[in-house]
Protein backbone atom coordinates (compact mmCIF):
# COMPACT_ATOMS: atom_id res chain seq x y z
CA UNK A 1 0.00 0.00 0.00
CA UNK A 2 1.19 3.64 -0.76
CA UNK A 3 0.98 6.65 0.80
CA UNK A 4 1.04 10.60 -0.38
CA UNK A 5 4.02 11.45 -0.87
CA UNK A 6 4.27 14.84 1.06
CA UNK A 7 7.21 17.41 1.04
CA UNK A 8 7.67 21.01 2.52
CA UNK A 9 9.65 23.27 0.56
CA UNK A 10 10.96 26.86 2.27
CA UNK A 11 11.98 29.38 -0.46
CA UNK A 12 14.86 32.31 0.46
CA UNK A 13 13.86 34.90 2.47
CA UNK A 14 12.65 38.07 0.27
CA UNK A 15 14.16 41.25 0.32
CA UNK A 16 10.77 42.52 2.46
CA UNK A 17 11.01 39.79 4.51
CA UNK A 18 15.06 40.96 5.56
CA UNK A 19 14.04 44.31 5.34
CA UNK A 20 11.56 43.78 8.19
CA UNK A 21 13.53 40.74 10.30
CA UNK A 22 16.95 40.87 8.79
CA UNK A 23 18.14 37.08 8.21
CA UNK A 24 16.21 35.46 11.17
CA UNK A 25 14.19 32.19 10.09
CA UNK A 26 11.58 30.48 11.92
CA UNK A 27 13.31 27.08 11.03
CA UNK A 28 16.20 25.01 13.05
CA UNK A 29 17.70 21.77 12.93
CA UNK A 30 16.84 21.09 9.46
CA UNK A 31 17.62 17.94 8.28
CA UNK A 32 16.65 16.04 4.60
CA UNK A 33 13.34 14.73 6.82
CA UNK A 34 12.54 16.75 9.86
CA UNK A 35 12.67 20.52 11.21
CA UNK A 36 11.41 22.22 14.33
CA UNK A 37 9.82 25.42 13.75
CA UNK A 38 9.17 28.59 16.50
CA UNK A 39 6.01 30.50 16.62
CA UNK A 40 5.56 34.04 17.23
CA UNK A 41 5.45 33.07 20.65
CA UNK A 42 8.27 31.10 20.45
CA UNK A 43 6.92 27.71 20.79
CA UNK A 44 8.44 25.37 18.93
CA UNK A 45 7.14 22.12 16.35
CA UNK A 46 8.85 19.65 15.04
CA UNK A 47 7.82 18.42 11.64
CA UNK A 48 8.55 15.51 9.87
CA UNK A 49 7.69 15.48 5.62
CA UNK A 50 9.01 12.25 3.41
CA UNK A 51 12.01 15.39 2.26
CA UNK A 52 12.10 18.93 3.39
CA UNK A 53 13.57 21.01 0.67
CA UNK A 54 15.24 24.18 2.00
CA UNK A 55 16.49 27.67 0.97
CA UNK A 56 19.40 26.39 -1.34
CA UNK A 57 17.41 23.32 -2.57
CA UNK A 58 17.61 22.79 -6.56
CA UNK A 59 14.72 22.42 -8.98
CA UNK A 60 15.84 19.60 -10.27
CA UNK A 61 16.22 17.76 -6.93
CA UNK A 62 12.19 18.59 -5.91
CA UNK A 63 11.51 17.32 -9.74
CA UNK A 64 13.47 13.77 -8.81
CA UNK A 65 12.22 13.46 -5.17
CA UNK A 66 8.64 14.57 -5.64
CA UNK A 67 7.33 14.25 -9.40
CA UNK A 68 9.85 11.63 -11.53
CA UNK A 69 8.37 8.31 -9.99
CA UNK A 70 4.32 10.04 -10.49
CA UNK A 71 5.59 10.27 -14.38
CA UNK A 72 7.02 6.74 -14.73
CA UNK A 73 3.82 5.77 -13.39
CA UNK A 74 1.50 7.84 -15.50
CA UNK A 75 3.49 6.78 -18.97
CA UNK A 76 1.96 2.97 -17.21
CA UNK A 77 -1.80 4.07 -16.86
CA UNK A 78 -1.42 4.67 -12.99
CA UNK A 79 -3.08 8.35 -12.35
CA UNK A 80 -0.98 10.76 -10.68
CA UNK A 81 -1.51 14.51 -9.21
CA UNK A 82 0.96 16.57 -7.58
CA UNK A 83 -0.68 19.73 -5.72
CA UNK A 84 1.41 22.84 -4.84
CA UNK A 85 -0.23 24.25 -1.69
CA UNK A 86 0.61 26.93 0.38
CA UNK A 87 0.34 31.00 1.07
CA UNK A 88 0.40 33.76 -2.11
CA UNK A 89 4.01 34.14 -2.32
CA UNK A 90 5.29 31.13 -0.63
CA UNK A 91 6.76 29.29 -4.02
CA UNK A 92 3.83 27.08 -5.57
CA UNK A 93 4.02 28.82 -9.16
CA UNK A 94 7.94 29.16 -9.21
CA UNK A 95 8.17 25.58 -8.04
CA UNK A 96 5.33 24.65 -10.80
CA UNK A 97 6.47 26.58 -14.04
CA UNK A 98 10.00 28.25 -12.33
CA UNK A 99 10.29 31.54 -14.14
CA UNK A 100 8.93 31.14 -17.34
CA UNK A 101 7.75 27.62 -19.13
CA UNK A 102 9.55 28.39 -22.33
CA UNK A 103 12.72 30.75 -21.36
CA UNK A 104 14.59 29.90 -18.39
CA UNK A 105 17.79 28.83 -16.89
CA UNK A 106 18.16 24.82 -17.06
CA UNK A 107 18.66 24.84 -13.30
CA UNK A 108 15.40 27.14 -12.69
CA UNK A 109 13.02 25.34 -14.70
CA UNK A 110 9.90 23.93 -12.62
CA UNK A 111 8.08 20.96 -12.22
CA UNK A 112 5.71 21.86 -15.66
CA UNK A 113 8.50 21.78 -17.57
CA UNK A 114 10.11 18.74 -16.10
CA UNK A 115 7.61 16.44 -16.35
CA UNK A 116 6.50 17.50 -19.92
CA UNK A 117 10.32 15.95 -20.84
CA UNK A 118 9.83 12.82 -18.37
CA UNK A 119 6.72 11.67 -19.61
CA UNK A 120 8.41 12.19 -23.19
CA UNK A 121 11.47 10.37 -22.33
CA UNK A 122 9.24 7.37 -20.53
CA UNK A 123 7.53 7.03 -23.77
CA UNK A 124 10.47 7.22 -25.51
CA UNK A 125 12.55 3.84 -23.06
CA UNK A 126 8.90 2.18 -23.02
CA UNK A 127 9.97 0.21 -26.26
CA UNK A 128 8.50 -0.42 -29.40
CA UNK A 129 5.86 -3.28 -28.13
CA UNK A 130 3.74 -0.15 -27.07
CA UNK A 131 2.29 2.96 -28.60
CA UNK A 132 1.44 6.35 -26.57
CA UNK A 133 0.17 9.65 -27.34
CA UNK A 134 -0.46 12.94 -24.93
CA UNK A 135 -3.35 15.16 -25.01
CA UNK A 136 -3.08 18.26 -22.61
CA UNK A 137 -5.90 20.50 -21.25
CA UNK A 138 -5.53 23.31 -18.96
CA UNK A 139 -8.17 24.68 -16.89
CA UNK A 140 -8.74 27.30 -14.04
CA UNK A 141 -11.09 27.32 -10.83
CA UNK A 142 -12.59 30.55 -10.05
CA UNK A 143 -15.01 31.26 -7.78
CA UNK A 144 -16.42 27.94 -8.31
CA UNK A 145 -16.23 27.79 -11.86
CA UNK A 146 -14.12 26.10 -14.32
CA UNK A 147 -12.73 27.72 -16.91
CA UNK A 148 -10.75 26.57 -20.58
CA UNK A 149 -7.49 27.76 -20.88
CA UNK A 150 -6.97 26.74 -24.42
CA UNK A 151 -10.30 28.18 -25.29
CA UNK A 152 -11.61 31.22 -23.09
CA UNK A 153 -14.85 30.95 -24.38
CA UNK A 154 -15.88 28.11 -22.25
CA UNK A 155 -16.07 28.70 -19.49
CA UNK A 156 -18.43 27.24 -17.28
CA UNK A 157 -16.98 23.54 -17.98
CA UNK A 158 -18.79 21.09 -16.28
CA UNK A 159 -17.90 18.23 -14.64
CA UNK A 160 -19.11 14.36 -15.13
CA UNK A 161 -18.41 10.98 -14.06
CA UNK A 162 -18.30 8.37 -16.59
CA UNK A 163 -17.69 4.80 -15.51
CA UNK A 164 -15.41 3.89 -17.46
CA UNK A 165 -13.27 6.98 -17.52
CA UNK A 166 -13.82 8.23 -13.76
CA UNK A 167 -14.11 12.30 -13.40
CA UNK A 168 -14.30 13.82 -17.07
CA UNK A 169 -14.15 17.98 -18.26
CA UNK A 170 -17.45 18.06 -20.48
CA UNK A 171 -16.36 19.29 -23.46
CA UNK A 172 -13.15 20.84 -22.27
CA UNK A 173 -9.97 21.28 -25.12
CA UNK A 174 -7.72 18.55 -25.64
CA UNK A 175 -4.66 19.14 -27.43
CA UNK A 176 -2.84 16.24 -28.97
CA UNK A 177 1.20 16.78 -28.37
CA UNK A 178 3.71 14.84 -30.38
CA UNK A 179 7.09 16.39 -28.66
CA UNK A 180 7.39 18.38 -25.29
CA UNK A 181 8.60 21.74 -27.60
CA UNK A 182 5.02 21.54 -28.42
CA UNK A 183 4.05 20.38 -25.37
CA UNK A 184 5.66 23.74 -24.01
CA UNK A 185 4.40 25.97 -26.57
CA UNK A 186 0.38 24.82 -25.53
CA UNK A 187 1.51 25.26 -21.72
CA UNK A 188 2.72 28.60 -22.43
CA UNK A 189 -0.18 30.15 -24.78
CA UNK A 190 -2.49 28.65 -21.26
CA UNK A 191 -0.79 30.38 -19.17
CA UNK A 192 -0.87 33.79 -21.21
CA UNK A 193 -4.66 33.00 -21.45
CA UNK A 194 -4.60 32.85 -17.77
CA UNK A 195 -3.05 36.39 -17.63
CA UNK A 196 -5.54 37.87 -20.53
CA UNK A 197 -8.34 36.08 -18.30
CA UNK A 198 -7.55 37.92 -15.23
CA UNK A 199 -7.33 41.45 -16.79
CA UNK A 200 -10.64 40.63 -18.17
CA UNK A 201 -11.99 39.64 -14.66
CA UNK A 202 -9.73 42.06 -12.68
CA UNK A 203 -8.60 38.81 -11.21
CA UNK A 204 -5.36 37.84 -9.87
CA UNK A 205 -3.56 34.40 -10.12
CA UNK A 206 -3.42 33.95 -6.74
CA UNK A 207 -7.16 34.05 -6.36
CA UNK A 208 -7.99 31.08 -8.50
CA UNK A 209 -6.30 27.06 -8.77
CA UNK A 210 -4.68 26.30 -12.00
CA UNK A 211 -4.67 23.03 -13.17
CA UNK A 212 -2.84 21.09 -16.20
CA UNK A 213 -4.09 17.32 -17.46
CA UNK A 214 -1.93 15.31 -19.37
CA UNK A 215 -4.00 12.39 -20.43
CA UNK A 216 -0.87 9.26 -21.41
CA UNK A 217 -2.89 6.65 -23.64
CA UNK A 218 -1.44 3.41 -23.64
CA UNK A 219 -2.10 0.66 -26.45
CA UNK A 220 -0.50 -2.15 -26.77
CA UNK A 221 0.17 -2.66 -30.69
CA UNK A 222 -0.25 -6.70 -30.94
CA UNK A 223 -4.13 -7.28 -29.18
CA UNK A 224 -5.30 -3.28 -29.64
CA UNK A 225 -5.82 -2.69 -25.63
CA UNK A 226 -6.23 0.64 -24.79
CA UNK A 227 -5.41 2.10 -21.08
CA UNK A 228 -5.01 5.67 -20.19
CA UNK A 229 -3.08 7.16 -17.21
CA UNK A 230 -3.86 10.96 -16.10
CA UNK A 231 -1.62 12.97 -14.57
CA UNK A 232 -2.92 16.45 -13.20
CA UNK A 233 -0.72 19.42 -11.76
CA UNK A 234 -2.42 21.90 -9.69
CA UNK A 235 -1.14 25.34 -8.20
CA UNK A 236 -3.30 26.21 -6.02
CA UNK A 237 -4.79 29.80 -5.02
CA UNK A 238 -3.06 31.31 -2.12
CA UNK A 239 -4.13 29.62 1.48
CA UNK A 240 -3.90 32.70 3.49
CA UNK A 241 -6.64 33.08 6.17
CA UNK A 242 -9.29 36.01 5.22
CA UNK A 243 -8.85 37.88 8.66
CA UNK A 244 -5.18 38.48 7.75
CA UNK A 245 -6.17 39.86 4.25
CA UNK A 246 -8.33 42.91 5.55
CA UNK A 247 -10.35 41.99 2.52
CA UNK A 248 -13.88 43.36 1.42
CA UNK A 249 -16.54 43.07 -1.33
CA UNK A 250 -15.47 41.47 -4.34
CA UNK A 251 -11.73 40.22 -3.32
CA UNK A 252 -13.53 39.35 0.23
CA UNK A 253 -16.02 37.01 -1.84
CA UNK A 254 -12.63 35.38 -3.80
CA UNK A 255 -11.20 34.80 -0.32
CA UNK A 256 -14.02 33.09 0.85
CA UNK A 257 -14.52 30.68 -2.09
CA UNK A 258 -10.83 29.83 -2.00
CA UNK A 259 -11.30 28.71 1.63
CA UNK A 260 -14.37 27.50 0.96
CA UNK A 261 -12.35 24.80 -1.38
CA UNK A 262 -9.01 24.45 0.30
CA UNK A 263 -11.33 23.37 3.52
CA UNK A 264 -13.40 21.16 0.91
CA UNK A 265 -9.58 19.69 -0.11
CA UNK A 266 -8.52 19.35 4.31
CA UNK A 267 -12.14 17.56 4.71
CA UNK A 268 -11.65 15.13 1.97
CA UNK A 269 -8.39 14.50 3.25
CA UNK A 270 -9.66 14.21 6.48
CA UNK A 271 -12.01 11.95 6.18
CA UNK A 272 -9.64 9.56 3.89
CA UNK A 273 -7.36 9.86 6.93
CA UNK A 274 -10.20 9.09 10.19
CA UNK A 275 -12.61 6.83 7.75
CA UNK A 276 -13.13 3.90 10.62
CA UNK A 277 -12.59 0.14 8.66
CA UNK A 278 -15.41 -1.30 8.15
CA UNK A 279 -18.09 1.86 8.05
CA UNK A 280 -19.48 3.40 5.45
CA UNK A 281 -17.77 7.15 5.42
CA UNK A 282 -18.71 10.14 3.80
CA UNK A 283 -15.97 11.82 1.66
CA UNK A 284 -17.12 15.04 0.72
CA UNK A 285 -15.38 14.97 -3.00
CA UNK A 286 -18.65 17.00 -4.12
CA UNK A 287 -18.51 19.89 -2.17
CA UNK A 288 -15.90 22.20 -4.25
CA UNK A 289 -15.00 21.86 -7.98
CA UNK A 290 -11.35 21.39 -6.95
CA UNK A 291 -12.29 17.66 -4.92
CA UNK A 292 -14.40 16.67 -7.80
CA UNK A 293 -12.08 17.35 -10.90
CA UNK A 294 -9.08 15.27 -7.40
CA UNK A 295 -11.34 12.64 -6.91
CA UNK A 296 -10.08 9.59 -8.68
CA UNK A 297 -6.17 10.70 -7.85
CA UNK A 298 -7.13 11.24 -4.07
CA UNK A 299 -9.57 8.73 -3.72
CA UNK A 300 -7.95 5.56 -5.03
CA UNK A 301 -6.26 4.67 -8.38
CA UNK A 302 -3.64 6.88 -8.15
CA UNK A 303 -0.26 8.65 -6.88
CA UNK A 304 -0.07 11.81 -5.03
CA UNK A 305 2.42 14.37 -4.10
CA UNK A 306 1.70 17.16 -1.86
CA UNK A 307 4.43 20.00 -2.64
CA UNK A 308 3.52 22.77 0.62
CA UNK A 309 5.52 25.79 0.32
CA UNK A 310 6.24 28.38 2.92
CA UNK A 311 8.30 31.23 3.38
CA UNK A 312 10.55 30.87 6.63
CA UNK A 313 10.45 34.60 8.20
CA UNK A 314 8.98 35.28 11.15
CA UNK A 315 6.64 37.93 9.54
CA UNK A 316 4.97 34.81 7.74
CA UNK A 317 5.20 32.23 10.69
CA UNK A 318 0.98 31.70 11.51
CA UNK A 319 0.23 31.24 7.59
CA UNK A 320 3.66 28.34 7.33
CA UNK A 321 2.54 26.80 10.38
CA UNK A 322 -0.88 26.39 8.82
CA UNK A 323 0.60 25.03 5.78
CA UNK A 324 2.66 22.52 7.50
CA UNK A 325 -0.35 21.51 10.07
CA UNK A 326 -1.78 20.56 6.69
CA UNK A 327 0.73 18.48 4.85
CA UNK A 328 1.10 16.09 8.00
CA UNK A 329 -2.69 15.66 8.08
CA UNK A 330 -2.47 14.62 4.73
CA UNK A 331 0.43 12.24 5.38
CA UNK A 332 -2.13 9.85 6.92
CA UNK A 333 -4.01 9.16 3.60
CA UNK A 334 -3.18 5.26 2.19
CA UNK A 335 -3.91 4.27 -0.52
CA UNK A 336 -2.79 1.64 -3.26
CA UNK A 337 -2.47 2.48 -6.81
CA UNK A 338 -4.11 -0.17 -9.66
CA UNK A 339 -3.94 -0.49 -13.04
CA UNK A 340 -6.54 1.21 -15.22
CA UNK A 341 -8.76 -1.88 -16.77
CA UNK A 342 -7.55 -4.19 -14.31
CA UNK A 343 -10.08 -7.25 -13.85
CA UNK A 344 -12.30 -6.59 -10.33
CA UNK A 345 -10.86 -9.29 -8.15
CA UNK A 346 -13.38 -8.01 -5.09
CA UNK A 347 -16.66 -9.54 -6.32
CA UNK A 348 -18.13 -11.95 -4.04
CA UNK A 349 -18.44 -15.52 -5.53
CA UNK A 350 -21.20 -16.36 -3.56
CA UNK A 351 -24.33 -14.85 -2.32
CA UNK A 352 -25.92 -12.04 -3.94
CA UNK A 353 -23.58 -9.02 -4.75
CA UNK A 354 -24.27 -6.64 -2.39
CA UNK A 355 -25.70 -2.92 -4.52
CA UNK A 356 -22.86 -0.94 -5.85
CA UNK A 357 -22.77 2.97 -5.08
CA UNK A 358 -24.41 3.74 -8.00
CA UNK A 359 -27.41 1.20 -7.49
CA UNK A 360 -27.77 2.50 -3.82
CA UNK A 361 -28.07 6.55 -5.82
CA UNK A 362 -29.86 4.88 -8.11
CA UNK A 363 -32.49 3.83 -5.70
CA UNK A 364 -32.67 6.86 -3.68
CA UNK A 365 -33.19 9.24 -6.68
CA UNK A 366 -36.07 7.12 -7.37
CA UNK A 367 -37.37 7.63 -4.18
CA UNK A 368 -36.71 11.49 -4.28
CA UNK A 369 -38.52 11.39 -7.68
CA UNK A 370 -41.44 9.60 -6.62
CA UNK A 371 -42.32 12.24 -3.47
CA UNK A 372 -41.68 15.36 -5.32
CA UNK A 373 -44.19 17.08 -7.10
CA UNK A 374 -43.96 18.41 -10.37
CA UNK A 375 -43.94 22.31 -8.95
CA UNK A 376 -41.41 21.09 -6.74
CA UNK A 377 -39.02 19.68 -9.73
CA UNK A 378 -39.43 22.87 -11.37
CA UNK A 379 -38.63 25.22 -8.64
CA UNK A 380 -35.29 23.29 -7.77
CA UNK A 381 -34.31 22.91 -11.32
CA UNK A 382 -34.44 26.96 -11.77
CA UNK A 383 -32.68 27.37 -8.62
CA UNK A 384 -29.97 25.21 -10.14
CA UNK A 385 -29.76 26.61 -13.31
CA UNK A 386 -29.44 29.83 -11.51
CA UNK A 387 -27.03 28.99 -8.97
CA UNK A 388 -25.29 27.09 -11.69
CA UNK A 389 -25.41 23.86 -11.04
CA UNK A 390 -27.82 22.69 -13.67
CA UNK A 391 -27.43 24.04 -17.33
CA UNK A 392 -29.72 21.12 -19.22
CA UNK A 393 -32.69 20.69 -16.85
CA UNK A 394 -33.54 18.36 -19.66
CA UNK A 395 -30.60 15.66 -19.22
CA UNK A 396 -31.44 13.32 -16.59
CA UNK A 397 -27.75 12.53 -16.24
CA UNK A 398 -26.98 16.44 -15.04
CA UNK A 399 -30.29 16.46 -12.84
CA UNK A 400 -28.98 13.10 -11.26
CA UNK A 401 -25.40 14.65 -11.26
CA UNK A 402 -26.96 18.01 -9.47
CA UNK A 403 -28.87 16.37 -6.83
CA UNK A 404 -25.47 14.35 -5.72
CA UNK A 405 -23.95 17.64 -5.31
CA UNK A 406 -26.82 18.84 -3.32
CA UNK A 407 -26.86 15.36 -1.16
CA UNK A 408 -23.47 15.66 -0.42
CA UNK A 409 -23.18 19.34 0.39
CA UNK A 410 -25.88 18.61 2.49
CA UNK A 411 -24.65 15.60 4.27
CA UNK A 412 -21.19 17.42 5.25
CA UNK A 413 -23.47 20.25 6.67
CA UNK A 414 -25.44 17.49 8.70
CA UNK A 415 -22.30 16.07 9.83
CA UNK A 416 -21.15 19.76 10.96
CA UNK A 417 -24.65 20.17 12.58
CA UNK A 418 -23.86 16.71 14.41
CA UNK A 419 -20.44 17.80 15.61
CA UNK A 420 -21.52 21.02 16.98
CA UNK A 421 -24.11 19.50 19.02
CA UNK A 422 -21.62 16.79 20.30
CA UNK A 423 -19.64 19.90 21.55
CA UNK A 424 -22.81 21.57 22.94
CA UNK A 425 -23.32 18.08 24.69
CA UNK A 426 -19.53 18.45 26.02
CA UNK A 427 -20.07 21.41 27.37
CA UNK A 428 -23.15 20.71 29.20
CA UNK A 429 -21.75 17.87 30.97
CA UNK A 430 -18.90 19.70 32.38
CA UNK A 431 -21.15 22.48 33.49
CA UNK A 432 -23.74 19.40 35.04
CA UNK A 433 -20.35 18.20 36.99
CA UNK A 434 -19.11 21.24 38.32
CA UNK A 435 -23.23 21.78 39.27
CA UNK A 436 -22.63 18.12 41.17
CA UNK A 437 -19.58 19.92 43.04
CA UNK A 438 -21.05 23.15 44.12
CA UNK A 439 -24.13 21.10 45.13
CA UNK A 440 -22.21 18.31 47.07
CA UNK A 441 -20.20 21.70 48.41
CA UNK A 442 -22.94 23.63 49.96
CA UNK A 443 -24.84 19.94 51.38
CA UNK A 444 -21.22 19.65 53.22
CA UNK A 445 -21.42 22.68 54.32
CA UNK A 446 -25.02 22.65 55.46
CA UNK A 447 -24.12 19.03 57.33
CA UNK A 448 -20.89 21.04 59.07
CA UNK A 449 -23.26 24.04 60.13
CA UNK A 450 -26.19 22.18 61.53
CA UNK A 451 -23.73 19.67 63.22
CA UNK A 452 -22.36 23.04 64.97
CA UNK A 453 -25.28 24.44 65.51
CA UNK A 454 -24.09 27.61 63.89
CA UNK A 455 -26.95 29.58 62.34
CA UNK A 456 -25.45 32.04 60.77
CA UNK A 457 -23.44 30.56 57.66
CA UNK A 458 -27.18 28.78 56.92
CA UNK A 459 -28.85 32.65 57.58
CA UNK A 460 -26.51 34.10 55.55
CA UNK A 461 -26.73 31.80 52.62
CA UNK A 462 -28.64 33.16 49.56
CA UNK A 463 -31.98 31.65 50.31
CA UNK A 464 -33.21 28.81 47.94
CA UNK A 465 -29.67 28.04 46.84
CA UNK A 466 -29.86 24.23 47.11
CA UNK A 467 -33.17 24.14 45.44
CA UNK A 468 -32.06 25.82 42.32
CA UNK A 469 -29.04 23.94 42.22
CA UNK A 470 -31.28 20.93 42.39
CA UNK A 471 -33.61 21.98 39.74
CA UNK A 472 -30.25 22.91 37.35
CA UNK A 473 -28.54 19.79 37.66
CA UNK A 474 -31.79 18.08 37.42
CA UNK A 475 -32.90 19.83 34.00
CA UNK A 476 -29.38 19.47 32.84
CA UNK A 477 -28.71 15.66 33.61
CA UNK A 478 -32.34 15.19 31.85
CA UNK A 479 -30.48 16.50 28.39
CA UNK A 480 -28.06 13.50 28.42
N1 LIG B 1 12.77 28.24 -4.33
C1 LIG B 1 12.85 29.53 -4.72
N2 LIG B 1 14.03 30.07 -5.08
C2 LIG B 1 14.12 31.36 -5.48
N3 LIG B 1 13.08 32.21 -5.56
C3 LIG B 1 11.87 31.73 -5.22
C4 LIG B 1 11.69 30.38 -4.79
N4 LIG B 1 10.38 30.19 -4.51
C5 LIG B 1 9.79 31.37 -4.76
N5 LIG B 1 10.66 32.28 -5.18
C6 LIG B 1 10.35 33.69 -5.52
O1 LIG B 1 9.37 34.15 -4.57
C7 LIG B 1 8.38 34.94 -5.19
C8 LIG B 1 6.98 34.36 -4.91
O2 LIG B 1 6.90 33.05 -5.48
P1 LIG B 1 5.63 32.53 -6.28
O3 LIG B 1 5.13 33.54 -7.26
O4 LIG B 1 6.01 31.21 -6.83
O5 LIG B 1 4.59 32.40 -5.10
P2 LIG B 1 3.15 31.72 -5.16
O6 LIG B 1 3.05 30.87 -3.95
O7 LIG B 1 2.92 31.06 -6.46
O8 LIG B 1 2.21 32.98 -5.04
P3 LIG B 1 0.73 33.16 -5.69
O9 LIG B 1 -0.22 32.40 -4.82
O10 LIG B 1 0.55 34.63 -5.60
O11 LIG B 1 0.76 32.67 -7.09
C9 LIG B 1 8.72 34.97 -6.67
O12 LIG B 1 9.41 36.15 -6.94
C10 LIG B 1 9.64 33.79 -6.86
O13 LIG B 1 10.56 33.99 -7.90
Amino acid sequence: MASMTICARFRPLSSKERRDHGDAVCIQHVDSETFSFKDEKDEEFTFSFDKVFYEKSEQAEVYEFLASPIVRDAVDAINGTIVTYGQTGAGKTYSMEGPSILVCDEQKRGLLPRVVEGLFDCIKSSGRTMKHSIKLSMVEIYMERVRDLFDLAKDNIQIKESKSQGILLNGVTEISVSSPAEALQSLSNGIANRAVGETQMNVSSSRSHCIYIFTVQQEVKKDERSKAGKLILVDLAGSEKVEKTGAEGKVLEEAKTINKSLSALGNVINALTCGSSGKANHIPFRDSKLTRILQDSLGGNSRTALLCCCSPSPSNALESLSTLRFGMRAKHIKMSPRLKGNEDKSAKKNGPPSPTKDESCERILGMLRERFDAEDVKLLEELFTLSGILFDPSSPEEVDSALADVTSQTITLLQQAVEDLASIVEELKRENKALKNELAAAKRLDAQSEAAGDTSIVLHKPSGIISSVVSRVRSLSSIK
